[in-house]
């Protein structure tokens, strides 16, 4: 019964099961493996769950780990993976990509749960994305649904693993978000949160220059709660974005 949503990203899988493929359906469990662990899911995890009717999810991992979790379905449930590709145009939602399939499929469906977020609770108006994950993206969506683009820097744990293997000086514990920071720790952990918060203050002035309106700020991943407090403009924090667009995308999908 239900439906199994899966988030497969570059660190850790996230998985959630409901009981319905549409908006709002209950949430009947959930979890997040990191990659090198997943090969337990089916003893433990997913060992217990009900046979879900569909599933449907948004990967970026490797081809091998996408490769184990469609082997795993398959025995477990004899279940057919399907996986979000960025199309043209999806669930409200235009891509202006280049070439739209070579978007990241989280930061597509990402965008599609903002945005029938945002459109739960007003009128339409522009979009500010930010996933904060293994990698940090930044997208823009027009009050139209148009993804105008969108910025890729690396995360927190990159910039500070590139930090230390680059230089003899850096290998110090994490540290506080300081505005001055005053000793190695603080420094590199404020560096990398300010960065991330800078860059999505200019998306932020892109999109108000460019639409000329206030746009509605989300942000989700696992490192999403770091950032939060160092922000300047106001954020909604959402957990599910993903497993929302997942969510709303099958229900267009799978509609009867
Ligand atoms: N509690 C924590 N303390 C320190 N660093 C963390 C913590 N949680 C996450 N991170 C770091 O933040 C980054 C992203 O975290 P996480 O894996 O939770 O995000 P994610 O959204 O699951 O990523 P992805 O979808 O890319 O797999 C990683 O670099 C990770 O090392
Ligand atoms: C940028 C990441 C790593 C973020 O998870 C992912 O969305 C990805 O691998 N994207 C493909 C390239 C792109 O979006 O242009
Ligand atoms: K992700």
């Amino acid at each position: 019964m239900g439906f199994l949503a899966i988030d497969v990203g570059n660190t850790r899988l996230k998985w959630a099961h409901y009981a319905a493929a549409e908006p709002g359906a209950k949430l009947l469990a959930h979890g997040a493996e990191f990659l090198e662990n997943i090969d337990h899911l089916p003893e433990r995890e997913w060992a217990g769950l009900p046979r879900p009717d569909r599933m449907l999810g948004c990967i970026v991992a490797a081809d091998a780990v996408r490769r184990r979790v469609e082997e795993d379905l398959a025995e477990l449930w004899d279940l057919p993976a399907q996986w979000v590709v960025p199309a043209a145009f999806e669930a409200g939602v235009t891509n202006g990509y280049d070439h739209p399939a070579r978007l990241g499929a989280d930061r597509w469906v990402a965008m599609i749960g903002a945005w029938h977020r945002a459109l739960a609770t007003g009128p339409a108006r522009p979009l500010v994305v930010v996933m904060v994950g293994t990698a940090v993206t930044v997208e823009a969506v027009d009050a139209s649904g148009r993804f105008l683009g969108g910025f890729i820097l690396p995360g927190h744990g990159i910039m500070l693993r590139a930090l230390e293997s680059g230089t003899a000086g850096l290998h110090v514990p994490t540290g506080e978000v300081r505005e001055f920071p005053t000793n190695t720790s603080d420094a590199l952990t404020s560096g990398g949160t300010y960065a991330i918060a800078g860059a999505v203050e200019r998306m932020v002035q892109h999109v108000r220059q460019h639409c000329g309106t206030e746009p509605a700020c989300f942000m989700t991943g696992g490192a999403g709660w770091k950032m939060a407090p160092s922000m300047s403009v106001k954020f909604e924090l959402v957990d599910s974005l993903i497993f929302d667009g997942l969510l709303e995308i099958a229900r267009q999908r799978f509609r009867p």
